[in-house]
């Protein structure tokens, strides 16, 4: 049996603020850091323990990931920061409010840009200096590979390389992971691990802060899943 432990970021300040987030480097907000010290705590009280995590290259869950090593006093484990485990990219929806373009577009087309697995937002302009292209830190890849919008599909294409390629091996070695990352990438890497269909992935939700576990078996295919709570 292997262990995956899945964890979206604590609440970031622009989640508190409803505004659409994608790959906007926006940090977390006290409730945010306050649930990553719960995480931690969490699967310190129940003796849940990993070898190596994995996190995006945005801040709020690098954050989510250090707050809850420091609680565990783990510190010393393996990071490795990959940036196909970034938020979904909200293209020129980055920076509005939810409820704000909800009221302009209605409520219908904003659930599709949300939650849809096929409708992409409206892309960046180009040259829009929100681009990915202009930001040091996709410097080294390919620019084809970077985007200026993304539907849910277009993210799973690229979480699922980085499971293949990185998490699942180290899986296969008996290592157990966490996955510290977003609503997105998780909604996309846990609508291939549970074999969700692209009509049902428009319901799965995924709280901020709450550590899911995932026991799988030899081939990887889940067991059984559940929701960490901390007891204290
Ligand atoms: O703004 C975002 O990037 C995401 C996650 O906070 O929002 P949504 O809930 O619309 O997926």
């Amino acid at each position: 049996m292997h262990q995956l432990i899945l964890l979206r970021h604590g609440e970031s300040v622009w989640n508190q603020e409803n505004l659409f987030t994608g790959w906007t480097d926006v940090d977390l907000s006290e409730r945010g850091r306050e649930e990553s010290r719960l995480a931690g705590l969490a699967l310190k009280e129940q003796g849940i323990a990993f070898d190596v995590a994995f996190t995006s290259v945005l801040k709020r869950a690098i954050r989510t990931l250090w707050i809850l090593l420091d609680e565990m006093d783990r510190m010393w484990v393996p990071v490795h920061h990959d940036w196909r485990l970034n938020e979904r990219h909200y293209g020129a929806l980055q920076g509005l409010n939810k409820a704000q373009t909800a009221e302009k577009y209605g409520v219908d087309q904003v659930k599709k840009w949300r939650r849809s697995y096929q409708v992409k937002p409206p892309a960046l302009e180009p040259g829009d200096p929100r681009h990915p292209q202009f930001d040091p830190r996709y410097r080294e890849l390919e620019p084809s590979l970077l985007p200026a919008t993304e539907c849910l599909k277009d993210t799973v294409e690229r979480v699922l390389p980085c499971w293949e390629s990185q998490v699942a091996p180290l899986l296969r070695q008996g290592k157990r992971v966490l996955v510290a990352a977003h609503g997105n990438s998780l909604r996309g890497l846990i609508k291939y691990l549970d074999g969700i269909s692209d009509d049902d992935i428009v319901n799965l939700e995924i709280p901020t802060g709450q550590p899911l576990i995932y026991e799988l078996d030899q081939e990887l295919r889940p067991l059984r899943h559940h929701y960490l709570r901390s007891q204290s």
